[in-house]
């Protein structure tokens, strides 16, 4: 995994972010993503149900790195404020039914990170009875996990840290960075 220049640091409110993955890293473990879910679901007509806001530029990648002829849904839920979770998952836009019941539901997230938000939305999806669900997630920080998710692909593994950048953001802010940055002040 090359790293990105370290040169060039951002900030966002009162924090600085410190580059991680290039825009070229993930953009190669997104393709390899799409080709996996191309062979996974091969036949399948899927949702794909994106989590807002975080997931929206990687699932926009992933979806058209599929190659599957899918619809598309989306999700809102919210639980961080700064770099921390609040523990209590608020649902702002809930799955369309009639997308998810006897479905293959591709479900992309930006990052599982203590696990609540899955935690809290995977039982309201299963209660929509959709035929199969796959879990995608970009990025995932199993030491900072709380609660077990059963995740099916992964894009990378990564340490503990606060993470801004291709969708995710701090406080609002950095979702628009084609590259991914750490927390500086986590070193
Ligand atoms: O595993 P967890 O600790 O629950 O964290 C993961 C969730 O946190 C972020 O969403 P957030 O609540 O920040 O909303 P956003 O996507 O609108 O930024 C992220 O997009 C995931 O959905
Ligand atoms: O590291 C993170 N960055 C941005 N949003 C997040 N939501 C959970 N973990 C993170
Ligand atoms: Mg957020």
């Amino acid at each position: 995994m090359a790293s990105a220049d370290p040169l060039k640091r951002v900030q966002l409110h009162d924090k600085e972010f410190v580059p991680f993955l290039t825009h070229e890293d993930i953009h190669e473990r997104v393709k390899q993503l799409g080709q996996e879910l191309h062979h996974r679901l091969a036949g399948s007509q899927p949702t794909y149900l994106v989590m807002l806001k975080g997931a929206f530029v990687f699932a926009a990648d992933l979806i058209r790195h599929s190659r599957l002829n899918g619809e598309v849904d989306f999700v809102r839920t919210s639980s961080y404020h700064g770099t921390e979770t609040e523990g209590k998952i608020r649902m702002h836009l809930a799955p369309s039914p009639e997308l998810v019941a006897g479905r293959d539901v591709v479900l992309i997230e930006d990052i599982v990170d203590s696990g609540y938000t899955m935690q809290a939305f995977l039982p309201e999806l299963e209660a929509l009875n959709p035929k199969s669900i796959t879990l995608v997630t970009l990025l995932h920080k199993p030491e900072s996990q709380v609660v077990p998710v059963n995740i099916d692909l992964v894009g990378f593994v990564i340490p503990p840290h606060f993470v801004v950048g291709y969708g995710l953001d701090y406080n609002g802010l950095g979702r628009q960075l084609p590259a991914i940055y750490q927390l500086a002040q986590d070193f």
